[in-house]
């Protein structure tokens, strides 16, 4: 999955030493903050922000669009060659500029999404420019190759608001729920939010959770929602399941019932399933389309979570293939196992995904796979793993990725490895967010 958009900004102050009282960080900037800008705005990059330029500095630019004239105020000012600003008057609007759906987003307020203030077709079409960016700058390939040329983000069903599924809601020291301010831990109170499931919205927004950190909450696909308090540490401490049609919350099944390529799937009430309702059926059709999987094929499905990718494969590979699923997670290896009991041709490998596990698995399969499925996390899968797979010399390889930066870093290591972008597909698995789900094909060169 994509970085949670409703997770804190991760602490800058990690890994220095402990020192008593609240410590400032070191500021090597040039004390912009506060200061307004008039600038006119570049092209969006990774992260959702648009590039700007005032006085030779770069400026990261949060509620702007290309094209536009603005007035930036510095908020965030740490690096002599750039700062971070908000655009908080319009002065010349681009065409997709759109009101904001939700009242509490905008300058210096509720961190969760970037684009609320973009028309979804200008969302979808930043989306396909950020990934070719990604791929021609880091991943070295053509800017004019069609594969990268002519990508188009798509939408899924349901439109860009109430797709999440998931979501993790902050807790203020006052016991009311919300979302943290952007780059910031004050949380922002929230009544609603307009991309999270009513349902799930619902049962954790407008009342309080006095001695709480935070709260997940997660609706399945009967309908049934599940919220889960943590501590100040992140610590579940307990969770209850709320039915439809039921008045009282009940103890919790240890795991949720989930729908997509035609088929239930079990899932634990932590491990990983895609936020927004949609994006597991769609990522299974466009996974299934890019293998090509036929009867008698090995297939490898690596970060295989609850067994998603391989136990959609399986019917296709027949009794006669095998289908090995690797990953890391004890629990999600359970939840696969339970998904693939029917499935003789299916296995299940706990372990981690790397270069050497890898050699050692491919040792034991005692053959080359003929197709290979990686959905690795946010990091990608790195230089190395890819390297290994790319010398397999599977028929197809076929990566579905959350960041288009690692994608690129990855494609860049199956170019150099002999094998090429064949086919490129992307989704907007997390509308109203500049995050953006891949998959990409790749074929050995020649
Ligand atoms: C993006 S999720 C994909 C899950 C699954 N493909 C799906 O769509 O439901 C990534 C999965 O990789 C697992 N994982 C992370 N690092 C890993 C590693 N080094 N080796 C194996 N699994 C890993 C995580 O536990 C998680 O289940």
């Amino acid at each position: 999955m994509g970085e949670d958009p409703a997770a804190p900004h991760r602490s800058q102050a990690r890994g220095r030493p402990l020192q008593r009282g609240r410590q400032t960080r070191p500021e090597r900037g040039l004390g912009w903050v506060g200061r307004e800008l008039t600038v006119t705005v570049g092209p969006v990059a990774h992260g959702g922000h648009c590039v700007a330029r005032a006085e030779g500095r770069v400026v990261f630019v949060r509620h702007a669009l290309p094209g536009e004239r603005v007035v930036a105020r510095v908020t965030e000012d740490r690096q002599p060659g750039y700062c971070r600003a908000d655009a908080v008057e319009v002065l010349e609007a681009a065409p997709d500029r759109v009101e904001r759906p939700c009242p509490y987003s905008g300058p210096g307020r509720c961190g969760g999404c970037d684009w609320q203030h973009v028309s979804h077709e200008g969302q979808l079409r930043l989306k396909a420019g950020v990934v070719r960016e990604q791929l021609t700058r880091l991943g070295g390939l053509d800017a004019a190759d069609p594969v990268v040329r002519d990508l188009a983000v798509e939408p899924l069903p349901g439109g860009p608001l109430r797709w999440r599924s998931r979501a993790r809601f902050a807790v203020g020291r006052d016991g009311v729920p919300g979302l943290r301010r952007h780059r910031s831990h004050d949380v922002v109170p929230l009544e609603d939010c307009p991309i999270t499931v009513e349902s799930a919205a619902r049962a954790v927004l407008g009342r309080r959770w006095p001695g709480a950190g935070a709260v997940d909450v997660a609706v399945d696909s009967a309908g049934a929602v599940t919220t889960t308090r943590l501590d100040r540490r992140g610590v579940p401490t307990s969770t209850r399941v709320l039915r439809p049609g039921a008045d009282v919350p009940a103890e919790p099944a240890r795991r949720a019932g989930r729908r997509a390529g035609g088929r239930d799937w079990e899932v634990e009430g932590t491990g990983f399933w895609q936020v927004h309702e949609s994006a597991a059926d769609a990522l299974v059709d466009a996974v299934s389309a890019s293998t090509g999987v036929r009867a008698g094929d090995t297939v490898l499905d690596l970060y295989a979570g609850a067994g998603l990718f391989g136990g959609a494969l399986a019917p296709a590979a027949g009794e006669t293939g095998r289908v090995v699923c690797v990953e890391a997670d004890a629990e999600a290896c359970a939840a696969a196992e339970a998904n693939l009991a029917r499935l003789p041709q299916a296995e299940v490998w706990q372990g981690e995904v790397d270069a050497e596990g890898l050699t050692g698995l491919l040792e034991e399969l005692g053959g080359t796979p003929d197709v290979v499925v990686l959905d690795p996390p946010r990091a990608g899968a790195g230089p190395a793993v890819c390297r290994v797979l790319a010398g397999t010399r599977a028929r197809a390889v076929v990566y579905v990725a959350c960041d288009p930066a690692s994608l690129g870093r990855d494609a860049a290591a199956f170019a150099a490895a002999g094998y090429r972008l064949a086919g490129l597909r992307g989704f907007d698995a997390f509308p109203m967010t500049a995050h953006v789900e891949c998959v990409a094909l790749f074929t050995p060169s020649g």
